[in-house]
């Protein structure tokens, strides 16, 4: 008897798994693609911009220094795969005056056609102690990292409802999953893009337009040296147990992620377990990665619950199985709809 519940579990995974690609979104072609990069000078944002060139997109680069752009144009540039491909530069500071930000996305627009995705990577951080940190920080940090993201986003979202196809991606951090010392100021301008990302997958989904959560761990740029130069020695230490990645690593995964349309997007094996255990109520793009969340979370409960010397099932186990009862009558009343 025993078995042959246990067979059924068993084929019930199996079955999920394999019909997982059916209720994922069909991946982005990025050939011929207009990307537009916020903080496409620099870092991260640069190498976004080069793995999406090198697979044909016309790219747009925004930032505010003009001599990084129209240098960061001249190394895209170099990994052209047809004659075709432009890269513009725009400068602009995403973070003032919405109207501006406003209008500079439209002459992209009209020089490169509708924008199919977007990528707000344009961001800055200060870290130190709470109370050492200048008050004015906290309001540049909202500014920059959050409404840097909210206005370009904002500028783009009609045309894509409108044509029914899209991508948004928001880049956050490993400081945006969880709290760390050192980064009152930063930590919470990286947490709102990810309530701004629920929120916006929520209404946008019907139109077919995904939105992508990345969380990258210190990357070696232009940025992380100069935040560097006055980094508590306690959040250095922290942030080194997450290590140190190569922006073109860090590119390549979150390129990859968007195109697929998964809502997050996780660096390393440190990143995972992060993505894993705060998934909260994020939406998942993949059963198989739903699943994953699942048994991670009761692994970790688990030994929370050794913790506090509970030895019966935990409550999310019953809700876990619920979760799993509900997803598969949604597949089930989705397939049948088909
Ligand atoms: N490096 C890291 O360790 C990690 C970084 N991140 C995040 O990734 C993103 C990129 O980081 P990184 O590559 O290190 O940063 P860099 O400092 O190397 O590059 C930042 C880019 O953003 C642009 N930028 C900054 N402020 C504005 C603004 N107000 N308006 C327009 N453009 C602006 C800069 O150009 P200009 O100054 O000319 O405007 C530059 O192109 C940031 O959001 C950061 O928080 C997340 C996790 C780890
Ligand atoms: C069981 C799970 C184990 C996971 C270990 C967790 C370790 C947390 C490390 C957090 C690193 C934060 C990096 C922030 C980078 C950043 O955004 C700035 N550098 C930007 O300039």
């Amino acid at each position: 008897m025993l078995l042959v519940v246990a067979a059924f579990i068993v084929a019930f995974v199996l079955l999920l798994y394999m019909i997982s690609p059916l209720i994922s979104p069909k991946p982005l072609k990025l050939n011929g693609a207009h990307v537009v990069v916020t903080g496409g000078s620099s870092g991260i944002g640069k190498c976004i911009a080069v793995e999406c060139y090198r697979q044909g997109a016309f790219i747009t680069l925004v930032a505010r220094d003009e001599v990084k752009l129209l240098q960061a144009k001249k190394e895209v540039e170099k990994f052209a795969i047809n004659d075709k491909q432009v890269v513009l530069c725009i400068s602009v500071d995403v973070s003032s005056d919405y109207s501006q930000v406003e209008s500079v996305i439209k002459q992209a627009q009209e020089k490169l056609g509708p924008v199919d995705m977007l990528v707000n990577c344009a961001g800055t951080s200060i870290s130190g102690k709470f109370e050492d940190v200048e008050v004015d920080r906290f309001k540049k940090l909202m500014e920059v990292n959050y409404l840097g993201s909210v206005y370009p986003t904002r500028a783009v979202i009609t045309t894509m409802k409108e044509r029914r196809m899209g991508r948004i991606m928001f880049v956050s951090s490993q400081a945006g999953q969880i709290g760390l010392f050192g980064y009152t100021a930063y930590s919470p301008s990286k947490f709102a893009l990810r309530g701004l990302a629920e929120s916006l997958q929520m209404e946008i989904k019907p139109y077919n337009i995904y939105v992508t959560v990345a969380y990258p761990p210190d990357t070696d740029t232009p940025g992380l040296a100069e935040e560097n130069k006055t980094k508590p020695l306690e959040t250095k230490l922290i942030a080194e147990t997450s290590g140190v990645c190569q922006p073109d690593q860090v590119a390549k995964i979150i390129v990859r992620d968007a195109v697929q349309g998964n809502f997050n997007s996780s660096v390393g094996p440190d990143g995972y377990m992060l993505s894993a255990l705060t998934c909260g109520m994020s939406p998942v793009t993949s059963i198989t990665e739903g699943l994953q969340q699942e048994a991670f979370v009761e692994m970790y409960d688990r030994q929370r619950d050794s913790v506090f010397s509970c030895s019966w099932p935990s409550i999310k186990t019953v809700f876990g199985m619920a979760a799993l009862g509900a997803a598969s009558l949604t597949i089930g009343a989705y397939l049948t709809q088909k």
